[in-house]
């Protein structure tokens, strides 16, 4: 679905990332993790497009990104809120996102009907603009943005952040649901590691724009190599 080729980037000449060879395959559920820094954002940024890299290429089903507009067809992301459209109303906001599918009217009804109880009813009325909602609620719009048209390819930055712990579990649910019911490829960075090795399928470490780890495994492996990893980073920093 994803393949990465010798990219790097640099900002003010520092490289931040450097990823000789990287391949992600249909229906994978990826977790990339890494401190602050690590490149999460910045490999997700080039992925779609919104950076170009110094070097190197990136192509989704063999295409490079920055050469054709196909992949927008089948990506959905969601990176922070300036992704949303604060002078809508999460329904508004949502029909909008689904027309970009040309969905028909019902259809639209019937997706954004599945979402209602992950958004919840408080978020769903009429006289709530995104720009009024909590964080949270924010973030749950978004998330929610990226499935409603059921692509192919989810990049979500952090979707457990300003989630309170039900929402949280309800999005950890909602991508192993969509995981288990379909091919789509999944990226999701955090830095909540219980979420993360909870669902994964494979588990990238990110370190200094350089990837320190890649395992397909199951959550004991996960554990075992990446929380060991950061318990001895917090140690060697005491
Ligand atoms: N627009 C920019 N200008 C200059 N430096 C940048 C820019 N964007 C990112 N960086 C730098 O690139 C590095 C990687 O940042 P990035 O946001 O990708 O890390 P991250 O792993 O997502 O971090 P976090 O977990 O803190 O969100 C950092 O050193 C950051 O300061």
């Amino acid at each position: 679905m994803i393949q990465i080729e010798n990219i790097i980037k640099s900002y003010n000449k520092k490289e931040v990332l450097n990823i000789p060879s990287l391949q992600i395959e249909k229906g994978e559920l990826i977790g990339i993790v890494g401190n602050n820094g690590a490149g999460k954002s910045t490999l997700f940024r080039l992925i779609l497009d919104l950076i170009a890299p110094d070097q190197g290429v990136i192509k989704t089903k063999g295409t490079p990104v920055n050469e054709s507009e196909e992949w927008k067809l089948y990506t959905s992301s969601y990176l922070d809120n300036t992704f949303l459209l604060g002078y809508l109303t999460p329904i508004e906001y949502l029909n909008f996102v689904a027309s970009l599918s040309n969905l028909d009217k019902q259809t639209i009804n019937e997706r954004i009907d599945q979402f209602r109880a992950y958004l919840g009813e408080d978020n769903l009325t009429n006289d709530k603009y995104i720009r009024n909602l909590s964080s949270g609620n924010q973030q749950k719009v978004g998330i929610t943005a990226t499935m409603i048209n059921q692509p192919e390819l989810i990049i979500l930055d952090e979707p457990f952040n300003f989630l309170d712990p039900s929402a949280q579990q309800n999005t950890k649910k909602l991508l192993a649901k969509i995981h288990s019911n379909s091919d789509t490829t999944i990226l999701v960075s955090s830095h909540n590691l219980e979420h993360l090795l909870n669902i994964c399928t494979r588990v990238i470490l990110l370190e200094n724009g350089i990837i320190l780890k890649d395992i397909k495994g199951d959550e004991n492996i996960y554990h075992q190599e990446i929380m060991s990893y950061f318990l001895d980073e917090s140690d060697s920093n005491e």
